[in-house]
């Protein structure tokens, strides 16, 4: 079996000036490369506080005995720029892009290249854009083609965010964080997104971390889950070994999500996950 790409023993995470409880608490959690899996759980559990930390961008408290690395390092024991190289191995596309909203999509989506460009190429990048084919076959992929040239501003949500992951197929990245890529999607553009970054992760054999609210979808693409509750984990367990106690334990005290399966539909969408 290869090497973990992420390993997290007893990882707790505080958000900075948070007093209240750490987000994370004793994370035990390894990924490997290739590796799809999604993260679910209600609001507030912790999915994005763990897709971040994955991303490096929130060191975790040393004091609690815990232990991470990616890559095969501990992120912060290494210098700024050994940790913005390791940081340029993978990508973290959140909720809602941070895409300048004047710029082109052409240009915002070339963006995911930068790393690999000199300044000079950048900057040229920003009068007129170098690489236009490879931002097209990207949105192409999410069915946004046509916006190529569009304005950023001009973008619906679920546009923007179809935008955001077009970025993620130009970069190299072999750890793909994605945070909730559906929230703004109807369900013919859910399964196309789900489908088109789970292609991706395959052919590059790059991890995919998603958090998902739909836990229907989930259950029916995603070969391991991972529950958060309370910022620890509820389970984490091949998707045919999910039952709908557990389902229901995880989500106890909140508003059920929109689209949970029913106890029929559960039992047929595991069966026919057990079948692929
Ligand atoms: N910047 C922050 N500062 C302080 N606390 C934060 C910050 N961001 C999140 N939290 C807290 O950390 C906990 C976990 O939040 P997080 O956003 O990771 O949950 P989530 O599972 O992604 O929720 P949702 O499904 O609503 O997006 C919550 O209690 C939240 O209030």
């Amino acid at each position: 079996m290869s090497a973990p790409l992420y390993l997290l023993e007893r990882l707790t995470v505080r958000h900075a000036g948070a007093a209240s409880a750490p987000a994370l608490h004793a994370i035990d959690l390894a990924i490997a490369p290739g590796e799809q899996l999604a993260l679910i759980g209600p609001s507030g559990a912790g999915k994005t506080t763990l897709l971040a930390t994955l991303a490096c961008n929130h060191q975790p408290q040393s004091d609690d005995g815990g232990r991470y690395t990616a890559f095969g390092a501990d992120p912060w024991a290494l210098d700024n720029a050994a940790r913005h190289r390791l940081r340029a191995r993978l990508f973290l596309a959140p909720q809602t892009p941070p895409l300048p909203p004047r710029q082109r999509v052409v240009t915002a989506v070339l963006a995911a290249r930068l790393p690999h460009w000199s300044l000079w190429r950048a900057l040229r990048s920003l009068v007129k854009p170098v690489e236009p084919e490879a931002a097209y076959r990207a949105l192409a992929r999410f069915n946004l083609g046509d916006k190529l040239y569009s304005r950023v501003d001009r973008l619906s949500g679920g546009e923007r965010q179809r935008c955001g992951l077009a970025r993620l197929m130009l970069s190299d990245a072999q750890a793909l964080l994605v945070d909730e890529p559906l929230s703004a999607l109807d369900p013919a553009l859910s399964q196309l997104t789900l489908s088109t970054l789970q292609q991706e992760a395959r052919e590059r054999n790059a991890a995919l971390v998603c958090s998902l609210h739909q836990v229907e979808l989930a259950l029916a693409n995603f070969p391991r889950i991972v529950a958060l509750k309370q910022g620890s984990i509820a389970f984490d367990l091949p998707r045919e070994q999910v039952t709908e106690a557990m389902i229901a334990e995880l989500y106890l005290g909140e508003q059920p999500p929109a689209n949970a399966p029913s106890l029929h539909e559960s039992a047929e969408k595991l069966a026919i996950g057990a079948c692929l």
